[in-house]
């Protein structure tokens, strides 16, 4: 994708408009950066003349003096540029990080399959550093740098129109060139990011799943993966590094002979008695000026394309749109325990595979619905389409009879709460990881939720109440403890539709029991549909539903099915539950 001017302007427009005060401080004090660097070599001009033409000692200190004073301002202004141009880019690129996640976050399961959290953090966290330059000065630098050269040419024209004439010719044909080698590295510094994006996805992959790796004893294989991302990082990199360093060298060459030609047409006018030895000097400080421009904006246009990689990737995925939106025209959903129905259901991840084929259910406010099935039939497919994680391709779910496109996404979270046997712990205290940082929670409904779910002993060891912090990915948590947690987030949220992926693996009796326990107490008044392992879950089940291949075999009451000897519900009770589906 080639970036149009439009996407930087865009770009720059959204995240500086907001901080235009500051904008406007670093453009003032780059201003009376450039008119330093202008007038600092008439100073020194008018020094040489005067010694040379024997001047007063008093008149020769005055000018150093001013001289001094000027150099000294313009140390003091870098200074404080470079504090407000930080200022200016880190406050862009935090705004522009918090779109990005928030982005991210709101985009379907589907993204989310197909790009790895490694990858999105590299889009987020890499991307966005390397644009800190492009926002704070790239622009303004290089805006400034071209007044710098423009204002050079003019004062050299005035000091001999031939002078003036040369140096612009030069100017030209110096940015020709420059011109010529812009955009040259663009694919390469792309290339380089993508390698590196591939490279942190990899790592990320392979250390969330570090347990699984060293018990299979695949390190070694680990290592030869990383060692094969990196060294392809390596390569593009040094693949980009090349093509901009022939830049670099061609611009250093085009420099030494903008100065070359100064010293030789200051030389011929100095010979033929046209120019003063001081004007000599000031043709030579203005080239050597002219040609800190031409290399600065180079340095910059190379920064630029460098960015241009980065700037590409995170508007593709900021521009990538969310497929699940909010929906509109429905009236919220009452609290209380919720009714559900799927009205001939069918759904597909990927095209020619059904997953779910013309799904029938309704469930009465407060009942309580088993799911069963072998793996694979399509169970977590079917909760995940009430949450809207997708949407289903035929068919309509219903929550208290309303289509739930037409809810807002906010609205269908907040009545439904899911805990599925993956809970993910925060690395954070134990009053954030309940509440999920919701402040309107108070210590006071915590303590009640922990005391009814039976936490209240685990609670009462944690050193520091609250507000101890728990290891990231809960390491410290057992199994039942790490499910009761997220059994306590649903309870402080007070939703009115339960989903619970049951875990399959089996725990202590003890543990079972204080889960049994905590399960009656989150269904109590409400709708709630559990992806059953044990017995004892489905016993308190009103209706059953048997997936096979996402197709509904078997759905009914749960006392009619179990005295129906024939059924499959019946004859899983023979076989034993545990024993067919753990
Ligand atoms: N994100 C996905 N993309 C593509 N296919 C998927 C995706 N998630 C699940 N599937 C496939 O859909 C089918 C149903 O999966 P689902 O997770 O709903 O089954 P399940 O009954 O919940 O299994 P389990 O009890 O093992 O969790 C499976 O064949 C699975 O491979």
């Amino acid at each position: 994708m080639k970036l149009s001017a439009k996407t930087y302007r865009d770009l720059l427009i959204t995240y500086l408009k907001p901080q235009w005060v500051r904008v406007l401080w670093l453009c003032l004090l780059l201003a009376s950066s450039i008119s330093i660097a202008l007038i600092n070599p008439q100073i020194v001009r008018t020094f040489i003349d005067s010694a040379s033409a024997k001047g007063t000692l008093w008149g020769l200190l005055f000018i150093a003096l001013i001289f001094l004073l000027l150099s000294i301002a313009r140390q003091i202004i870098t200074v404080i540029e470079a504090y407000v141009a930080a200022n200016v880019s880190l406050t862009a690129t935090n705004a522009l990080r918090a779109d990005l996640m928030l982005h991210c976050l709101q985009l379907d399961a589907t993204f989310h399959t197909t790009h790895s959290p490694g990858e999105l953090i590299e889009r987020i966290d890499g991307d966005v550093s390397s644009l800190s330059t492009f926002f704070s000065r790239l622009v303004i630098a290089l805006f400034g740098n071209i007044c710098l050269l423009i204002g050079v040419l003019v004062l050299l024209f005035l000091v001999d129109w031939r002078v003036g004439g040369v140096l612009s010719v030069f100017t030209v044909l110096a940015f020709l060139l420059v011109n010529r080698l812009r955009g040259l590295a663009t694919p390469y510094w792309e290339a380089e990011r993508q390698a590196s994006a591939d490279l942190f996805g990899f790592l990320e992959e392979r250390l969330s799943g570090t347990e699984d790796v060293r018990s299979s004893g695949a390190t070694q294989y680990m290592l030869q993966g990383l060692s094969v991302h990196s060294r392809n990082r390596l390569r593009k990199l040094r693949k980009a590094m090349g093509v901009n360093f022939s830049t670099w060298g061609t611009i250093t060459l085009v420099n030494a002979l903008g100065m070359a030609i100064a010293l030789v047409m200051g030389s011929y006018f100095y010979w033929a008695g046209t120019m003063s030895s001081g004007t000599v000097l000031l043709l030579f400080l203005y080239t050597t000026t002219l040609t800190t421009p031409i290399e600065q904006i180079v340095n910059q246009l190379r920064e630029l394309q460098q960015s241009a990689g980065s700037i590409e990737r995170v508007v593709t995925l900021l521009n990538t749109k969310l497929t699940i939106v909010d929906g509109q025209g429905a009236t919220p959903l009452a609290p209380g325990a919720l009714e559900v129905a799927f009205e001939d259901v069918s759904f597909h991840y990927n095209e020619d595979v059904p997953v779910l084929e013309h799904i029938q259910l309704q469930l009465a406010p407060g009942s309580i619905m088993g799911l069963l099935g072998r793996t694979g039939s399509g169970k977590s497919t079917l909760t995940r389409l009430l949450e809207r994680l997708y949407d289903p391709t035929a068919g309509v779910v219903r929550l208290n009879g309303t289509d739930i496109r037409m809810l807002t996404l906010d609205d269908l979270h907040e009545h439904i709460g899911m805990v599925t046997q993956d809970v993910h712990i925060l690395h954070t205290t134990i009053r954030n990881n309940l509440t999920l940082f919701d402040a309107c929670i108070t210590d006071a409904q915590i303590l009640e939720a922990l005391d009814l779910l039976g936490l209240e002993p685990w609670y009462r060891s944690q050193a520091d109440g609250l507000d101890t912090v728990l290891a990231p990915g809960g390491s410290g948590l057992s199994a039942g403890e790490a499910q009761l947690i997220a059994f306590a987030r649903v309870f402080l949220r007070d939703p009115g539709l339960v989903i619970l992926d049951e875990a399959s693996s089996r725990l202590d009796p003890a543990t079972e029991r204080l889960l049994e326990h905590a399960i009656d107490r989150l269904l109590e008044g409400r709708t709630g549909i559990i992806i059953a392992h044990r017995l004892a879950t489905v016993q308190r089940a009103d209706t059953i539903m048997i997936l096979e291949h996402g197709k509904c075999a078997e759905y009914g009451s749960r006392q009619d099915l179990a005295h129906d000897a024939t059924s499959r519900f019946a004859q899983l009770l023979r076989i034993g539950l545990e024993e067919v589906l753990a």
